[in-house]
């Protein structure tokens, strides 16, 4: 059942959790289902959006393989404001195009999120939504904590760039519901890694809020193994 209830200023909210990818990097671990804490991944980032007062209701995107363990999960865990759980694409921007296709227009908000990062918090998305009222766009980021270097295809070191201008970028990102569809209907023959360059391609101007250095994105074997370190030191 599907309670039609939460609003952020009076206006519908949707989340879009992109968890459709193939943990090619997790050596032969599928992290969206792998055990954080006792409990599969998935479940730990869905619960923040599940919970939040704000929002309405949630889209899942799922690896094409993975449709029907995500539905058991989602029926052990009795998600109420999952209304759709769907096949994702080929690359994360299909899958998000495909979750976005399947809001209407009543919803005026989406925030989207990676399914790989459990670690977010309620109030990055309370965050990101005061954020994002001024343009009707904001990404989560964190300042970069490295030296980074621009470097040649010779592997040669072409110039250094000011760390003080540089954030890594993650998720939640949050837009206008009319911003990010535009963004994503204008956009097919780009290929980007975030939904924010969609949106800054529009020439509409993204506001940053601060990230977490624990909302790590599991990405590699060694990020999972930080990641359960991170989950027993928050004492969930
Ligand atoms: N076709 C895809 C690819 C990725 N993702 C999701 O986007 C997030 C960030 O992607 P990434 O960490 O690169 O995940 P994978 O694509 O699974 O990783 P890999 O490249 O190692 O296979 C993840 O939650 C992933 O499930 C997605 O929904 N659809
Ligand atoms: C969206 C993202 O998590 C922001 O950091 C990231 O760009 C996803 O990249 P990936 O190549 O799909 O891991």
């Amino acid at each position: 059942m599907h309670y039609n209830i939460a609003v952020y200023n009076g206006e519908k909210v949707a989340a879009i959790i992109a968890a459709a990818g193939r943990s090619e990097r997790m050596q032969g671990v599928d992290k969206i289902f792998t055990m954080l804490g006792n409990r599969p991944v998935l479940s730990r980032t869905v619960y923040p959006f599940e919970c939040h007062p704000f929002i309405d209701r949630i889209v899942v995107v799922i690896n094409p393989d993975r449709v029907t363990p995500a539905e058991k999960l989602a029926a052990n865990e009795k998600w109420r404001k999952v209304t759709d759980i769907i096949a994702g694409g080929e690359r994360r921007q299909d899958s998000v195009m495909k979750a976005i296709a399947r809001l209407e227009n009543d919803v005026k908000w989406v925030i989207i999120h990676d399914g790989a990062r459990p670690l977010v918090r309620l109030a990055q998305i309370d965050e990101g939504l005061d954020a994002a009222v001024e343009t009707g766009a904001a990404v989560c980021a964190v300042p970069v904590t490295d030296t980074i270097k621009q470097v040649s295809a010779a592997g040669f070191i072409e110039a250094t760039l000011d760390r003080e201008k540089l954030f890594a970028v993650q998720t939640p990102q949050v837009f206008r519901y009319e911003i990010i569809r535009r963004a994503y209907d204008s956009a097919a023959q780009m290929s980007v890694t975030d939904d924010a360059s969609l949106v800054e391609n529009l020439g509409i101007r993204v506001k940053l809020f601060p990230g977490s250095y624990a909302n790590i994105k599991i990405t590699t074997p060694e990020s999972l193994a930080t990641a359960e370190m991170l989950w027993r030191r928050s004492g969930d």
